[in-house]
């Protein structure tokens, strides 16, 4: 393909709207002078040379492993410790999440029941057609005026300002491509998602379990499951990563219908938990060497410097942000021109303001929508691959929407009644969508009218691109392509853009789309803020050193906040409840779980200190908990990519962070992927006989039926390796060890017919039933 450099900058359109704030200050912005960090965040290896910037030392070499934070440590008289910093999510069930964000955006204003939902959930209060009766804040006419007088003056300032950041911080290429949609009918891993789907389908019974991180005696009654029907499973990472990677036992499709009633003794048990710990983590206290923050995920450019609406402007200041981030100055002027982009920037930088706020700019300069219009347009439509991203991205719309009381954000997802998102939407129309890929779909082909609505479409969103773009997700993405105009602007934006998706994004993107690239050239994707470190140990040692590794860390840093990632679902729920049998305090959150329970304990997370969540991959990508301490990885990554991402969930605006890659010796050239990230060698933490027999006797207490169903799903993650899964000999030894790490002196027996669909009949080794 052929790639055309552009010159970096772009002038702004001088007849973009700009604010009409008296208080907006649009002072030069040759005013504003680079001191050290700019300089620093730029040019680093200057700092090196001069001699000012901090030792890299953990690029290089060996040495043991402290997951010590070097962040600012409360003093031993802090109020949090003895208590635990979390709080009971308000959240009745699984259809009070598109409500709540629905809501987020004027809970002030719109806190009233709506009383004729027979079905008794919140309502979002002022109805749509209410706002749409309201007139528009912003007269075009006026607005355009103000443009006229004002625009030129803020358009330079921003644009001034933007050329004194970009030509270090911000690449941007013109992509010739060809655009249209690529015609793809031969996909392998959407084919096996609907062989997984019919297979959880087909099963029926199942016990319920309770609350992930909860101890045993907290698991509910057994109970009838539900087929699990197309589309409330979209976003199920799991899911995606081979061929049969999900193999889910009977336990996993149920799971995912189960009702929330299991949070009857959570608080109780919260307290019990965090009691023990804070016990522990209150014994020492070791100063800090750094303020914990760097500001270099910001520009020097302010959004009051921007074309941006008084309203936005206002809600922006609410939000507390002051100066751009570097992906936002970036991209805003060229989206605001009407171009398509293709944007990556590092994880935690503010993308999704990024492509939100410029959305609603847009948004606010479309003609009104008639009162008396039936089936009011959708006019931005967002697609993300998770249920939590996509109600993050609508409360996130609702903030900047906080002043534009006219306009409506709603979120559709999977997980949730398919009916119950119909009859909201009809209620309360709204101009942006914000939805998972599946459910979307679902909408377009069972919602009456919808159709029509997407026909307004004039900005497609897709967070997570590259994500959204590979195989899993490819065939739901071209049916909404499809059914949105062609004449339409689409961004596209993620952390991570490998090559291959660069080749393909003229299925979304057109030929004169602009590829602005804020990590720079040479530089690695992660944040040099955030420590890598990788330990290599034998696959019985795992358990071990992961609990090691937590206790450590908890002893450390009493505002310690962590993510263990796990392979797959249920290779998740067997470590949450090891760990829950240790007495740490801990909550899981995977696929296999409901809506409700997923949106309940994802918010405690992100409110909670002193806490580890152990999660599969639907915390992977883009989900904002703030002040993570530290992200485990155990076990293989899918790619170069999701290790970044997951790593990713900490070192977020500019925070230090901690990673921790926890690997098999067999699994060791996962590295030789990721060579150009600095994830050095550290020395596993010394286990002491004691912690050894804790972590057995913990083992024996786990449910033969976690292991079971761990075992299965296990082989299944690793038989979708196109490495591992090689030698089925081999991947079945490998999967043997794993289940006597959990204990257990025969591996579990799996059902032919598994075994049939994994290619591992007659395998030696395997027990089948
Ligand atoms: N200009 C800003 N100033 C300060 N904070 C900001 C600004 N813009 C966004 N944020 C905050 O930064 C955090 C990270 O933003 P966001 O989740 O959009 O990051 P991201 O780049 O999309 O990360 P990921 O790649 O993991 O999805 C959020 O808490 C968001 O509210």
């Amino acid at each position: 393909m052929p790639v055309k450099i552009l010159p970096p900058f772009r002038f702004l359109n001088p007849c973009l709207p700009v604010s009409r704030f008296q208080s907006m200050n649009l002072k030069p912005a040759n005013q504003y002078s680079r001191t050290l960090p700019i300089f620093g965040r730029v040019f680093p290896f200057k700092l090196k040379y001069l001699g000012l910037a901090p030792p890299p030392s953990h690029h290089f070499g060996p040495r043991r492993l402290s997951t010590r934070s070097s962040r600012p440590r409360p003093s031993s008289t802090s109020g949090f410790r003895g208590e635990v910093k979390v709080s009971k999510s308000l959240m009745e069930d699984e259809a009070e999440l598109s409500d709540w964000v629905s809501g987020l955006k004027d809970d002030s204003f719109r806190t009233r029941f709506n009383d004729d939902d027979s079905e008794g959930e919140r309502g979002t209060g002022r109805s749509g057609r209410d706002s749409m009766k309201r007139t528009r804040e912003i007269e075009s006419d006026e607005f355009g005026d103000f443009n006229r007088r004002r625009g030129r003056s803020s358009a330079e300032s921003f644009s001034r300002s933007s050329r004194k950041n970009g030509p270090n911080s911000v690449a941007r290429t013109r992509y010739e491509s060809e655009s249209g949609i690529e015609d793809d009918d031969d996909d392998d891993e959407m084919h096996s998602r609907k062989q997984i789907r019919s297979f959880r389908g087909g099963n029926s019974t199942l016990s319920k379990r309770g609350g992930g991180g909860l101890r045993r005696g907290d698991r509910g009654p057994q109970k009838q499951a539900h087929l699990v029907s197309e589309g409330e499973d979209e976003d199920e990472d799991e899911e995606l990563k081979g061929s049969f990677k999900g193999l889910l036992s009977e336990e996993d499709s149920e799971e995912e219908e189960e009702e929330d009633d299991d949070d009857d003794d959570h608080d109780e048990v919260l307290k019990k938990n965090a009691s023990s710990l804070f016990g522990a983590a209150a014994k020492e206290a070791v100063p800090r060497s750094s303020t914990g923050k760097s500001d270099s995920y910001l520009s020097e450019t302010r959004f009051d410097q921007c074309p941006i609406s008084p309203l936005s402007l206002k809600a922006i200041k609410d939000a507390g942000y002051e100066k751009m981030t570097v992906v936002q100055e970036a991209t805003l002027p060229v989206i605001l021109k009407g171009k398509d982009v293709l944007a990556k920037a590092k994880t935690g930088t503010g993308k999704t303001v990024a492509f939100l706020l410029p959305s609603i700019e847009i948004l606010v300069k479309s003609p009104p929508i008639s009162r008396d219009q039936k089936r009011p347009p959708i006019v931005v439509l967002v697609i993300c691959p998770t249920r939590e991203l996509a109600s993050q991205a609508a409360a996130e719309a609702n903030t900047l929407l906080k002043y534009h009381p006219s306009l409506g954000v709603q979120v559709v997802i999977g997980g949730t009644r398919l009916a119950l998102e119909q009859k909201r939407m009809q209620a309360n129309p709204c101009q942006i969508l914000v939805a998972t890929p599946g459910r979307l779909k679902d909408h377009i082909e069972n919602t009456a009218g919808f159709a029509t609505r997407l026909m307004g479409v004039k900005v497609l969103v897709l967070d997570e691109a590259d994500h959204l773009l590979d195989m899993g997700f490819r065939k739901d993405i071209e049916k909404i392509i499809a059914a949105v105009p062609k004449q339409r602007q689409t961004l596209l934006f993620s952390a991570t853009v490998p090559e291959e998706v660069r080749q393909i994004c003229h299925i979304a993107l057109k030929r004169d789309h602009e590829f602005i690239n804020t990590v720079q050239e040479g530089s690695e994707e992660t944040h040099s803020q955030v420590r890598q470190t990788h330990i290599i140990a034998p696959l019985d040692k795992h358990f071990l050193l992961l609990y090691a590794l937590l206790k450590d860390h908890i002893a450390d840093d009493v505002d310690y906040k962590v993510l263990v990632f796990c392979t797959t679902a249920m290779v998740t729920r067997l470590v949450a409840d090891l760990l829950g049998e240790l007495n740490l305090n801990v909550r899981e959150i995977h696929s296999r779980k409901p809506q409700g329970y997923r949106t309940r304990v994802s918010d405690e997370f992100r409110k909670s200190k002193g806490l580890i969540l152990v999660t599969s991959d639907v915390s992977a990508r883009g989900v904002d908990y703030p002040d993570v301490t530290l992200v485990i990885q155990v076990g293989l990554p899918s790619d170069k990519e999701q290790y970044i991402h997951r790593l990713g969930r900490t070192g977020r605006k500019g925070k230090e962070g901690q990673g921790i890659l926890l690997l098999a010796p067999w699994e060791e050239f996962f590295l030789s992927t990721a060579k150009d990230l600095p994830i050095t060698k550290a020395e596993a933490p010394l286990v002491d006989p004691d912690t050894r027999k804790k972590v057995e006797r913990a083992l024996s207490q786990v449910e033969m039926k976690s292991k079971e169903a761990a075992y299965q799903a296990w082989l299944g993650y690793y038989n979708s390796n196109k490495k591992v899964g090689r030698d089925k000999v081999r991947l079945v030894e490998l999967a043997n060890e794993f289940s006597r790490t959990m204990g257990l002196d025969n591996p579990p027996a799996i059902p032919k017919l598994i075994l049939g669909k994994m290619g591992l009949r007659n395998v030696p080794g395997l027990r089948s039933k």
